[in-house]
């Protein structure tokens, strides 16, 4: 990076900051919601519920989906990401289930 003009260079940090700023908020977001969708996981396996709620999953996406287009964030990113996130939280409620 020797060659970069420093009034560029600064620019760059300046953003690197805040998107290593968002990296950790979302980090600790996830932890959170982990710790939640533990519980969840804990009380469904006492209760013999199933791990997965597919109608619950609907309505998160479109809620999500709707979030999304009014923050100006692409919906279908959206929904692929929470999709990505249910799969492991529903890996983990299967675990719990058969532990
Ligand atoms: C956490 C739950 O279990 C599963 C995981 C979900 C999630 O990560 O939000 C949603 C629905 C379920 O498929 C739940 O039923 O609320």
């Amino acid at each position: 990076m020797n060659g970069i003009d420093p009034a560029v260079q600064a620019e760059l940090q300046r953003l690197r900051d805040s998107i290593d700023n968002i990296d950790a908020a979302l980090v600790h977001m996830l932890a959170e919601r982990f710790k939640c969708t533990q519980q969840v996981g804990h009380l469904k396996a006492r209760h013999a519920l199933p791990p997965a709620d597919p109608s619950r999953e609907a309505q998160q996406i479109a809620r999500l989906r709707a979030l999304a287009e009014s923050a100006k964030l692409d919906p279908a990113f959206a929904e692929k990401l929470l999709n990505f996130i249910i799969a492991e939280v529903i890996r983990h409620h299967e675990t719990i289930a058969n532990s």
